[in-house]
This record gives structure tokens, sequence and C-alpha cells, in this order.
């Protein structure tokens, strides 16, 4: 696991003067290992760290250490589909870029909300705006949470890919592509966030993790670059995963990618079209997916785990 060295920003901030630094009380989460450092800005409208800022409390060295800061804002003034919102998320990659939405960083937001003592609407949900529009977290009786995270975007130019569309709907499904001298079958799907999904017999032998990774996360195919979900099927209803993050790289879990690899596995037939809850086995853990035909809705249901609190200088 190599040591990403600090940028020359970060350094920078690191030299800066204790007089001209500032406090930055943080509370750190995680949805099975997936760390975030969540941000209470519910006065503002938008981040009170920069991308810079947030990568460098990112680094597992030189920083806090986490896959991404997640701020908690105030809603949108007009929310345009007329029905209020609670919250806004917004999230920045451990590398600083800024992805539309996050299925295990919104979890931790939820539970953050609820740790701060936001009240919820009678049905436990949080209305929260993102950059992949609304998203819905509702607390269970038992800890756990479950999400309506909206439809997937199967329209290769919403994804957004450059693949030919080969399947209904202009989608791709296990399209071929040439990464890192290999050819690959790749179906992609959108959750607001781009997903490539590679279906392989043995997650352990039949890639080479640390090179196509992100050989598959810069590829050409993907203009915003692209999320790797490496799969294999266990059964019908249970699915294990390897992924490689945009602008992450290896983490531990990632719930968009649990989602997408849900949808592309039923569309690539892999496992049977229904709304069967389907174990997404991931290396923190198990996530249970539901892809409901009644609304075309993806469900994610997992944990929220608060670690620790403190306070910070940037
Ligand atoms: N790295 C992702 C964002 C975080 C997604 C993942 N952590 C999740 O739980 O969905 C991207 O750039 O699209």
């Amino acid at each position: 696991f190599s040591v990403r060295p600090l940028s020359s920003t970060a350094s920078t901030s690191l030299r800066r003067t204790t007089l001209e630094a500032r406090k930055v009380p943080f509370s750190k989460y995680h949805g099975l290992g997936n760390d975030f450092i969540l941000i209470d800005d519910r006065d503002k409208s938008e981040p009170s760290l920069t991308p810079e800022e947030s990568a460098m409390l990112c680094h597992r060295n030189f920083g806090i250490g986490g896959d991404g800061v997640i701020f908690a804002l105030q809603p949108p003034s007009e929310s345009g589909d007329g029905a209020d919102f609670d919250f806004t998320m917004r999230i920045y990659n451990s590398d600083g870029s800024e992805p539309e939405m996050c299925g295990n960083g919104i979890r931790c937001m939820a539970q953050f909300l609820k740790d701060l003592g936001e009240s919820k609407s009678d049905d436990g949900a949080y209305q929260i705006h993102t950059l992949a529009g609304r998203i819905v977290p509702v607390m269970n009786e038992d800890g756990t949470i479950t999400v309506d995270m909206g439809e997937p975007f199967l329209e290769a130019a919403k994804v957004p890919t450059t693949l030919e569309a080969n399947a209904e709907h202009d989608s791709v499904v296990e399209q071929t592509l040439e990464a890192n001298g290999k050819t690959w079958k790749c179906t992609a799907v959108g959750m607001g966030n781009p997903h490539a999904i590679f279906f392989v017999n043995d997650l352990e032998k039949d890639i080479d993790f640390e090179k196509d990774g992100p050989a598959l996360e810069a590829h050409e195919s993907f203009p915003a670059k692209t999320n790797v979900e490496f799969v294999q099927v266990k059964g019908d209803d249970h699915l294990i995963m390897k992924v490689w993050e945009r602008g992450a790289g290896p983490t531990l879990a990632c719930g968009t990618g649990a989602c997408a690899l849900t949808v592309a596995a039923m569309r690539a037939g892999k496992i049977p079209r229904g709304d069967q809850p389907v174990r997404v086995t991931l290396p923190g853990g198990d996530l249970w997916i539901e892809w409901r035909e009644s609304d075309n809705k993806i469900y994610m249901t997992g944990p929220a785990t608060f670690a620790f609190a403190g306070e910070t200088k940037v």
C-alpha cells in the first residue's frame, strides 16, 4: 500500500505558520471501512474546506486519513422540483476531485445528522440534495440505514461513457475494451457517478488489481474517468467484488458501486432480474441492494459507524 507523497499545495499549507492556520472540528465515520471526514457546515451553502485542504486531511500519514471529506450543508435555496430538502451533501475524494454522489458517504452523513440531533421526518428519512439529485436515507430501528439511491443511468451518454451502446436504452452491456494489454468485457452503469463493471471467474486470479484498476479508471472511454468494479458471481442473490475507485484508488467498500454492479449483473443476465435483495460482499463487509421494478429505483441497506471526533488545523 504505497504512501502518496504530499502535493506541493498540501506541503505548503503544512508549513503554514500556526498563526494563519484555522481550527477545523471534524467527525470520522465509515461505511464498511470506506471512511470519511465529516464537516458540519449546516449553516453554509458552500464547503468550508478547499479540495486541496480536503486532500491533505485525507492523507493517511500527514493528515487525519480518509477516502474523502463530506460536507453537511444547508438545503438549496430553491429546490426546483418543489418539495423541500433537509440538507445538501457535497464530497471531495481523497485526491481532491468532486464526485456527484457517494453511497457509503450518504449513510455516514445520515448517521452524522442523527448524532447531531437533527430530527428526521416521521418515516425516519432525510431528504438530501446531491449533485446526483435527491437521495433519501432512512434510519432503520436496527441501526442500519436504507437509502433510496434513485434510478440507475443506463444510457451510455449519461454514465458517461463513449463506449458504443450495444443493448436496449442505448446502454453498454459486456462491451469489449482494451486496457493494460488485455481485452475486457465492460458493463457501464451510472449512479450519478460513473461505474465500469467487469465480471470475472476468480477475483484473485483473473485481475492484476494494482495495474488493471488505474488503467481502467483513466480509460479514454470514460471522459470523466470511472469507478472500477470487478465482480464474481457466487449465486443468484450473492455477488462479491473488489473496487478501484475514481479519485481514491482501492477502498474497502463502494456503495454506488454495489448498486451499479447489481444492475449490471441483472442486465448482463448473470443473476435473475427481480426485486429480491442481493447480497453484495465487499472487502469491508456486506451491503444489501434491491432494484425495485415498481419504481425502477435502487435501495441500498448497510451500516454507518462513528469512529472518533476531533479538531485539526488547515
Ligand atoms: N470515488 C467515487 C465517489 C465515492 C463513491 C464511493 N465511496 C461510494 O460509496 O459510493 C467517485 O469519484 O465517483
